[in-house]
């Protein structure tokens, strides 16, 4: 059996910790048969443990720890993935959905979508890269007292442009930037953008989208030393008609929303800038969410 899991780009500016996307960068979990101990095959780096130490199993022992159930066998899995790690699209969120999964398959413990949904954001702590990576497509969500709201909806046709640095910034190091609160003035022009930018994407109007998108106030600005490609980016998006450019996650890739006919002036002023050394993957919107292959 394969689970299957898209990556996530989170908080499309103003939707910080609320709004999230899924994207067609995929991690892959084969179950390959019983063992004498877990084993994670994976070709993902030493950094990343092939033990009950992988994220993934320490999700799958805190779900059967929830549900009070033991598995009375270990397994030998194999783990691929095309999403880069600590780069903004979601790779940790994956991971978490993934082991929920495996845990739901092993256990035969018969989830529901919500119960899916709840795990995983007290897991990772906020919806927006778990909802999309889940449900797929586009997901507004907010979470309190232990109880998550997600919308899901389509999201506009348009093409998507991610810029992946070559550096790793962990999420939690991009959080440590952040305030520990706004001002209620703050906060209150803060949500308004974010509102707006809701309100934009639901109705298709990508060029309204696009330019709120830009006027975060509840992280970007914080984040920018972090991540300087966001403002060259930003400009060159600007300049040959983007519609908008946002920090993807907590960063470093820059997302970027443009329409079909100025992909390739977009993408060759991104290939000649010098100060810009990454990747850059052109992604469309992934619309399944989590899959399993039996
Ligand atoms: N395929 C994977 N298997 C195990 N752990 C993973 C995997 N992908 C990511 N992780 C864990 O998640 C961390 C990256 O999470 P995070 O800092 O939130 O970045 P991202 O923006 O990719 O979500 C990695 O350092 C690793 O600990
Ligand atoms: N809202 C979070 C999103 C983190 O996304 P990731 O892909 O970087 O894990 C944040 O901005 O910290």
């Amino acid at each position: 059996m394969k689970i299957i899991v898209p990556a996530t780009s989170a908080n499309l500016g103003a939707g910080f910790d609320s709004i999230g996307i899924a994207v067609n960068l995929y991690l892959t979990v084969e179950i390959l048969g019983i063992s004498n101990s877990w084993y994670i095959e994976h070709d993902l780096g030493e950094n990343i443990p092939t033990d009950e130490r992988n994220l993934l199993l320490t999700t799958l022992t805190e779900v059967l720890s929830v549900k009070n159930v033991v598995l009375s066998e270990k397994y030998h899995l194999k783990m691929t993935s095309e999403i880069p790690l600590a780069r903004g699209l979601g790779s940790s969120s994956s991971v978490i959905i993934a082991g929920i999964e495996l845990a739901n398959q092993l256990a035969q413990l018969n989830l529901t979508i919500d119960e899916k949904l709840e795990l995983a954001t007290q897991i990772e702590g906020h919806p927006d890269n778990v909802a999309p990576a889940l449900l797929g497509n586009l997901v507004i969500a907010t979470t309190s007292n232990h109880h998550t709201d997600a919308v899901c909806a389509e999201f506009p046709v348009c093409k998507l442009l991610a810029f992946v640095p070559n550096y790793e910034l962990k999420t939690m190091d991009s959080r440590k930037v952040l305030p520990k609160q706004l001002s209620y003035k703050e906060a209150v022009s803060a949500s308004s953008i974010a509102n707006v930018l809701t309100a934009n994407l639901l109705t298709g109007d990508l060029l309204s989208a696009g330019k709120i998108m830009e006027r975060d106030r509840f992280h970007e600005p914080y984040r920018a030393n972090l991540v300087p490609e966001l403002d060259i980016l930003r400009k060159i998006g600007r300049a040959y008609g983007a519609y908008g450019t946002y920090l993807s996650g907590a960063g470093p890739t820059i997302m970027m929303l443009c329409a079909d006919k100025v992909l390739s002036v977009l993408t060759e002023q991104i290939h000649q800038d010098k100060q810009l050394t990454g990747q850059l993957y052109s992604l469309e919107i992934d619309k399944m969410g989590l899959k399993t292959e039996h």
